[in-house]
């Protein structure tokens, strides 16, 4: 298990706003059913969120996180770690959601998965560094390369969010730069029990790390 401590990069200004959607626990990570008993899978969906809203938020170019959330009990506990959580308002799917918690950001929009319990602050770090240098919209594909796990948008510049199967071709189709960096913790989300082995075998966060301990 990891615990995070917040990353440094002193010539980096600290300006990054972090938006994480979640769904509502009963309807989430379906393709992740079965990893664990069935009664534990809300508990593991939301440790996974609480690690990554946990890891971006040590990271050090990240002024804050917003989580936009439909469930009430989840927006307590990403705001107990201090994220500023929204319901989902357009209550309309995932790109609908991150354009809403994008809306009237304070600095450069960093659109992230809730599903990267494995995420390292520094890895994270690494690739918003690397999507200021790429100037406009950039994007970060998952491991198997055809989904997004980042997707970035300069202060004032529109998320213009695609995500949902072949994201990573849309989003490259969008304009936005694809960035190459390896950030094994980054571009390893969980979609399925066989690649919450691969998380684990990188070094699960605190949270998820603990509710397989309860079921091992
Ligand atoms: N707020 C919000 N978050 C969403 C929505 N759909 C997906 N997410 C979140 O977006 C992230 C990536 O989405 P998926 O991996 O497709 O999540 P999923 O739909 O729960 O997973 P599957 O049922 O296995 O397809 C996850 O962290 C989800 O919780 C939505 O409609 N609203
Ligand atoms: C929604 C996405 O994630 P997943 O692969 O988890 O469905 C995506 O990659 O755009």
């Amino acid at each position: 298990m990891l615990s995070h401590g917040r990353s440094t990069a002193p010539d980096t200004p600290v300006t990054w706003v972090a938006v994480v959607p979640v769904k509502p626990l009963p309807t989430a990570k379906t393709r992740l059913r079965g990893a664990v008993p069935e009664a534990t899978h809300p508990d593991l969906v939301l440790a996974m969120a609480r690690d990554t809203v946990a890891a971006a938020l040590a990271c050090g170019v990240v002024a804050g996180v917003v989580a936009v959330c439909d469930d009430r009990a989840v927006r307590a506990e990403l705001a107990r770690l201090g994220a500023n959580c929204l319901p989902d308002a357009p209550a309309a799917g995932l790109n609908a959601a991150f354009a809403f918690g994008a809306r009237g950001a304070a600095g450069p929009v960093a659109a992230l998965t809730a599903d990267l319990p494995a995420l390292r602050p520094a890895d994270l770090e690494s690739a918003l560094v690397a999507a200021v240098r790429a100037g406009g919209r950039a994007f970060v594909p998952d491991l198997e390369g055809t989904g997004t796990v980042l997707l970035t948008a300069p202060s004032g510049a529109a998320l213009a969010p695609r995500f949902g199967p072949g994201s990573a071709a849309a989003h490259l189709r969008s304009g936005a730069a694809k960035l190459d960096g390896r950030w094994p913790s980054l571009r390893r989300d969980v979609d399925t029990a066989a690649d919450l082995d691969a998380a684990a075998r990188l070094g699960l966060g605190t949270h998820t790390g603990q509710v397989l301990c309860t079921v091992a």
